[in-house]
């Protein structure tokens, strides 16, 4: 069976600034790989590669055994809603359906009914005719998800989808991704460090380099770097036992 994703000694630089090197990391389908790290890095960057939006300055990038520029009609994008939001007038149907831009096959009737399955899995088809500005940030970031899935995607990106959303937004976000886990192969970058109840299989810091364990090994060391900050100043503040 073909690897999900697999990075090969892959090194990024921004001109002279290298910001990921010798990166190496396979995913079977249907793997959960939550990835960590502090600010600045280097995740964004390795979303940008990862949907071709980037080319490797050394090694190579395989989606579903193919180039990532090449995979992009099996791979659903969730950016992070910023704060402020677009102010376009635009309803949340309209919103998902933007994620078939590339579909030149379906009918009218066939993309309706893909809105309609793909809003009906975040739970917001009642929603589906309200203007996505008068949404919370917990539904912009589901109409969003809605988006990425309106293609039935082999593989899932997601981009700090909690960052912006209250508790109770991010318990329906996390419940929505261990359901669609069972579909998809997932890749979750975030900040947050209660990610227990997620089926994770894995877990990867990034700073410049990846460090990627098995399983959900959220040391505290990974989420003091995740916090950009290191353990023994998570123990100064009685924020974390000292050992
Ligand atoms: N277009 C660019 N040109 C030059 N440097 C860049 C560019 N984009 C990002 N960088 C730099 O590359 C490094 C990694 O940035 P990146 O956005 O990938 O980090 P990140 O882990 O996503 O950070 P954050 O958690 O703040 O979003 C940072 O030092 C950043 O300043």
């Amino acid at each position: 069976m073909v690897d999900a994703l697999q990075l090969s000694q892959v090194s990024f630089a921004y001109e002279e600034k290298t910001v990921l090197q010798d990166v190496n990391l396979t995913l079977a389908e249907g793997d959960f790989l939550l990835i960590l790290g502090p600010n600045g890095g280097g995740k964004s960057t390795l979303v940008k590669l990862l949907l071709g939006l980037l080319t490797p300055s050394h090694g190579h990038i395989r989606l579903l055994g193919q180039r990532p520029s090449e995979a992009l009609a099996c791979v659903g994008y969730v950016p992070q809603i910023t704060v402020n939001g677009s102010r376009l007038p635009i309803q949340v149907a309209e919103v998902v359906r933007l994620g078939l831009y590339r579909e030149k096959g379906l009918n009218r009737a066939q993309k309706q009914q893909r809105v309609n399955d793909a809003l009906q899995k975040v739970g917001l088809t009642h929603l589906a005719n309200q203007q996505f500005t008068s949404l919370s940030g917990g539904e912009r970031q589901r109409v969003l998800i809605a988006r990425a899935l309106v293609i039935n995607p082999r593989v899932l990106l997601l981009d700090e989808p909690t960052a912006s959303v209250d508790q109770e937004a991010r318990e329906q976000i996390y419940s929505l991704l261990a359901t669609l886990s069972q579909d998809a192969t997932i890749v979750l970058i975030t900040h947050d460090p209660d990610t227990q109840h997620l089926p994770i299989t894995h877990t990867a810091l990034v700073n410049g380099s990846l460090l990627c364990h098995n399983g959900h090994a959220l040391t505290q060391e990974m989420v003091a770097l995740s916090l950009g900050t290191s353990l023994s100043h998570l123990q100064s503040l009685n924020i974390v036992e000292s050992a």
